[in-house]
This record gives structure tokens, sequence and C-alpha cells, in this order.
């Protein structure tokens, strides 16, 4: 049975139910299986006959394992993704011969994230009914995460959460999204900075024993590796309905915490034939800087029209180095020490090689983001949003085989950023029905400062102790 280790080398392996239930190994670092598990051209072709639920059940059951037997998880996944709004779940787009959109937004928050955080919600729920435990969850959140996870998770007993999103850094929609959930477990924190220093805070309380004991604290955030594997269906599902295993894809992936881009990497270590994986980045290029040049080195963030993906330390990169230089928990570990003193680590020849095999990436600014928007828009009569205009641009511009199609996902509705849409294009996109009185909802939130102190006082006076 898949056993999860920590990237860091020092935490005991668990099972999946404990690793979800974690979100962070106690080690300070992220959880990974010990083996993937290696799919045959034939179990890829079989999947061809499958909808969505099924597809998502085979793929992720290996790594469940037992913390959830086949016929549950095929339970909770029709109950997940009947929740989206369209039949496919994620259907493909065909924009001209070569590239098409995967689109991820139909779910209840119209984005990616709903695709792993309505499943998640389903499974927390399930793990704390068989114990006596109390969670706390803790997040962050440039605007999707934060609504997906709320809706997720609101109402689930003996669980409270706890969202930081930057105060007036995410969209009106994405902010009402989050703010218009009642629920009394669920807590909305505005906090003064921008995404790295709710990240950053969020990081820090897992790495301090009298709150993260206190309070058993899990993330929902991509660091928690649930996340990551529900997103590595869709791969799948896309891939096969192109043409896998006979035929190669390619995916450009706007990226941010790098999260979504590394699901796309294990779908490929799983045997998808995934001709190569696009790291398509806005001007906060951190990533295709340090996949250019070896030298992964977070500078200050801009604001930008996508601003899910104004990041500057992403989360995930961690998860490749790992996977890239050996598995070895003691080096990655020495090299995560030398990042946090130096604020920069330079990759070693045996990742940077690795890594190039896999990957290309590309960095979009923001006259670039706009003329993809339009030509979509010119093209198939539909608006997409700016950060699925940002991975279109890169896959405009990506040197591959042209019979090679490309899939470009779309990873939010476009009504999420309806003002950046209409600055870019003239057009402005409608709320779709399931949002249609957002506006008219009350909200609640509360504003603090962005320290540690104001958050932990936060956290003291509201959450619920483990035991
Ligand atoms: C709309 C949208 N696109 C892209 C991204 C980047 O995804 P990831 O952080 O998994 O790289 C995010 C945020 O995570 C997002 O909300
Ligand atoms: N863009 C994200 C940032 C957090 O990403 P996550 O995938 O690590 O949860 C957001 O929407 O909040």
């Amino acid at each position: 049975m898949i056993r999860y280790i920590s990237t860091r080398g020092a935490a005991p392996p668990v099972d999946f139910r404990a690793a979800t239930m974690a979100g962070l190994a106690p080690d300070g670092g992220l959880y990974l299986p010990d083996r993937l598990p290696h799919l045959t051209g034939e179990d890829i072709a079989a999947l061809a006959g499958l909808d969505y639920a099924a597809t998502a059940q085979r793929i992720m059951q290996p790594f469940v394992g037992d913390a959830v037997p086949a016929a549950d998880l095929l339970a909770l996944c029709r109950t997940a993704y009947g929740r989206f709004d369209h039949a496919a779940v994620t259907p493909l787009i065909q924009l001209d011969g070569r590239h098409w959109l995967l689109e991820l937004f139909h779910g209840p928050t119209l984005a990616f994230k709903d695709v792993a955080l309505q499943l998640l919600g389903l499974l927390l729920e399930r793990f704390l009914a068989g114990s006596d435990r109390h969670l706390t969850v803790i997040g962050a959140t440039s605007g999707d995460t934060g609504s997906a996870a709320i809706h997720g998770l609101a109402g689930i007993d003996r669980l409270d959460i706890f969202m930081l999103h930057p105060r007036g850094r995410v969209s009106d929609v994405q902010r009402r999204q989050m703010t218009t959930v009642l629920a009394p477990n669920v807590h909305n924190l505005a906090i003064e900075g921008d995404f790295d220093t709710a990240q950053a805070l969020v990081k820090r309380m897992f790495g301090d024993p009298d709150i993260a004991g206190r309070y058993a604290l899990t993330a929902v955030n991509s660091i928690n590796w649930a996340r990551l594997l529900a997103q590595v269906v869709y791969y799948f599902y896309a891939a096969v309905r192109l043409g896998a295993p006979h035929r190669p894809v390619a995916f450009s992936v706007p990226t941010g915490n790098f999260g979504d881009v590394f699901a796309g990497y294990v779908a490929a270590r799983m045997g998808l034939p995934i001709a190569r994986l696009v790291v398509a980045t806005n001007v906060n290029d951190v990533l295709h800087r340090a996949l250019e040049t070896g030298d992964y080195a977070p500078a200050g963030v801009v604001e930008t029209a996508t601003p899910s993906m104004d990041i500057a330390v992403s989360s995930n990169f961690e998860r490749l180095l790992f996977e890239e230089g050996g598995r070895n928990g003691t080096a990655l570990s020495d090299q995560m020490a030398d990042f946090a003193a130096a604020g920069r680590v330079g990759l070693t020849p045996e990742q940077r090689g690795g890594i190039a095999r896999r990957f290309a990436s590309v960095r979009v600014d923001g006259d670039e983001m706009a003329m993809a928007l339009r030509w979509a828009h010119e093209r198939s009569g539909q608006l997409i949003d700016p950060h699925t205009a940002i991975g279109l641009s890169a896959a405009q511009r990506i040197d591959l085989d042209p019979a090679i199609p490309i899939v470009t996902l779309a990873t939010a509705h476009p009504a999420k950023f309806r003002d950046a849409v209409e600055r870019a294009s003239g057009n402005r996109p409608g709320l779709p029905p399931r949002v249609g009185d957002l506006f008219a909802r009350e909200e609640r939130c509360t504003a603090i400062p962005g320290t540690y102190d104001a958050l932990t006082r936060y956290l003291r006076e509201h959450a619920t102790p483990a035991a």
C-alpha cells in the first residue's frame, strides 16, 4: 500500500488518511507518495469509456488505499462532481486545429480549485466522522482557493476554517464568494499585505508547536497532497479524449504555487504520454527564471491583472526539487535550509536536467495576455479569464511539433475577473446563474494586520483546542 513520505525526510511515513488530515508533514516538509503507480497503455485506453467521477476513482484509488474503499470513493466522487454544472465536469473546447481549452471552472465557485476542494471537504468530513478529533483548517488565498475551500468545508462538524486573504487584492466576486458564506465554522480574515505575507504566516503557524499542537491544524492549500491528487485526474481525462495513449498531448498551465502543473507532472510520471508541460507565468516570473537559469530566486511581487498568480515563493516547487533530486530528504532539507537563509537557491545539475526533460516555461506580460484573450474571443466567440489567457499565450509561443495537440488549462471563469477581462477585451462577462445574487448577500469578514501576533491572537480567541 502507498505510504506518504516527507520531502524533508525526517517525518515518519503515514497513510493517505493521516497525510490528508495533517496537510503538512511534522518536519515542515510536504507529503508525497513513496511510489507512483504506473498505468500501461491498456490501462489508459480503458479510461476512455469512463465518466469523470469513475475516472477519478480509478486514478485515485491506488493512492487512497484502504483509507476509503472503492465503492465509497466512487460515491464521494459522484457527489463532488455531481455539483458541477457541466455534464462532462471538465469539458474540452477546441480553439483551432491545435489549441484546446480544458474548462475547469464549472464547479460551485467557478475556478479549478473546486475540482479538488469539493472532494477534499467530503474526505475530511468522512475522516472526522470516524474519530473524536477536532480540526482547525488554516489557509492563505489570493481568492480562488479561499472561496473553493469555504464552499467545500462550510458546515462540517468539528472543523473550523480560518482563511486569510490579502485585503483589497482579490476581485469583488472572489471576496464575496468567501465573505457571504455565513456558516459558523467559517472565519474570513482580510490581512494587510500580499498573498506571500498570508502564505508565510500560515506556514509559520504550522511550524509553531504552541499553535499547531494546541489546535490540530490542517491545510487545504496545495501543500495538502489530496489537493494535487484530485487534480491529476483531469490530465488523464483530457488526454484520453484527445487520443492518449496513442497520441501524446501537451499542456500549458497558468502557474503560481506550482500545484496544478505538479499534478500534470505526476500524471506524466504515472505513464500518461505528456509531450511537454508548459509553466506559464505572468511577470512575477520566479518559476520561469528558475527553469531558465537554474537559480530559484523569489523577488518582490508586482500587482497584475492575474492576481492568483502574483506569487513570489511557490510552495510546490519543493516537491519537484525532491523528485528530480533523487528523492533524497536529507539533501532537500539542506537545500531548503540554504533557501531559507539566503532567499535563493541553485538547482543541482541533476535537478535541472530532470526538469528540462518534461517542462518548458514562458513568461507572459500584460499586453501578451490581453492579445491572447482577444484572440480566443475572436476565434471561438468565448471570453476567457486573464489567467487562462496567460496559459494560452504561452501555448501559442512554445516550440513543439505542430501535430501534438496543446491543451491550455482554463483555470477560472471570466466572470471572476470581469474588470480585468473588460479592460483587456472591451467585453464584460456576465455572472453565471449560480452566483446571480452574490452582490445582494450579507458579508462577514474581519480585518487584521498582517502580523503573526495579530493572527495568533485571533486564533486563540476563536479556535477550538484539539482536545
Ligand atoms: C485562476 C487561477 N489560475 C492559476 C492559478 C495558479 O495555480 P497553481 O497555484 O496551482 O500554480 C491559480 C491559483 O492558484 C488560480 O486561482
Ligand atoms: N492562487 C491561489 C493561491 C493559493 O494556492 P494553492 O493552490 O496553494 O491553494 C488562490 O487562489 O488562493
